[in-house]
């Protein structure tokens, strides 16, 4: 499988202050059973950007996006091991609560996942669950995440429609004011414009740079135009390591190693 050479990995770090990391994985390891999927992956996301993770099928993308908030728990022959710091707290350290910690670092999955209820309370229904009762506090929200994931001029006059009557591209805008709801720090994205059509997408794409202003985004992409249109930072996976990260610009116009090179040519995918 490794046709480039994976020792010459450098993985570069944000050194200057004005960088705020807003997370950050340290030697992380994530394996299937005795498979080891991801080998040793050291990089830091920059507060308030939009961060890309780049790669042919198969390379970990998903594998290390869902370390970041656990979402690998849920898988029985996953064990991954190094540091997943989000301030002073490792993620991937036991005493983590799980749901506690989800709050702050959200998800977004490529297939649009809406509850089966009305749009508002696929937003309240959390809401609800975390403790906000009052119908005055829920509406503040559902309108305030609505107009985030720019959904709020479509759907106004029908909160209490069904979320499975919406087109596709407006579920997962729907599924990302959802994540809204919690008030994360950090929102994970796997793929999430790969089931919709081109006007859609271009819609949650505008939708993602807008969030970026309050939001730190981690977003899995297949698609190198998207990542080289809405991401500051992309890091290149290829065979479980994090083979080159920079600045989207540097990596899709100068990247420095050949299999990068090679990937962003259209050479293998
Ligand atoms: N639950 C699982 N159990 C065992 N192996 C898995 C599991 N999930 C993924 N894998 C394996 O891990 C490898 C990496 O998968 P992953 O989905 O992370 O890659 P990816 O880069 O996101 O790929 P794609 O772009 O095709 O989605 C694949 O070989 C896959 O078969």
């Amino acid at each position: 499988m490794q046709k480039y050479d994976v020792t010459k990995t450098a993985i570069k770090t944000f050194s200057q202050p004005e960088h705020e990391i807003a997370l950050q994985t340290n030697d992380l390891h994530v394996y299937y059973g005795d498979h080891e999927q991801i080998k040793g992956v050291a990089l830091q996301f920059e507060r308030y950007k939009i961060s890309a993770i780049i790669g042919p099928s198969g390379s970990g993308k998903s594998t290390y996006l869902r370390a970041l908030n656990r979402m690998n728990d849920e898988i029985q022959s996953a064990k991954v091991t190094g540091s997943i710091m989000y301030r002073d707290l490792d993620v991937n350290s036991p005493q983590v609560d799980v749901y506690e910690m989800r709050k702050h670092i959200g998800m977004v999955f490529q297939r649009p996942n809406p509850f089966a209820k009305s749009i508002y309370d696929n937003i309240a229904f959390a809401l609800r669950r975390h403790g906000t009762k009052k119908k005055a506090a829920l509406d503040e929200i559902v309108e305030k995440t609505l107009q985030q994931a720019g959904l709020w001029k479509e759907v106004k006059d029908s909160l209490s429609k069904s979320a499975l009557a919406l087109s596709g591209g407006q579920q997962q805008r729907l599924c990302i004011a959802r994540a809204l709801a919690l008030k994360p720090d950090i929102l994970l994205l796997d793929e999430p414009a790969s089931a919709l059509d081109p006007i859609s997408t271009s819609v949650v794409e505008d939708t993602l740079t807008q969030l970026k202003k309050d939001y730190t985004l981690i977003v899995v992409t297949h698609n190198m135009q998207q990542a080289a249109r809405i991401s500051d930072y992309t890091a290149f996976f290829y065979d479980g390591y994090a083979l080159e990260y920079g600045a989207t610009n540097q990596i899709f116009t100068q990247p420095e190693l050949k299999a990068t090179n090679d990937y962003i040519s259209g050479h293998f995918g």
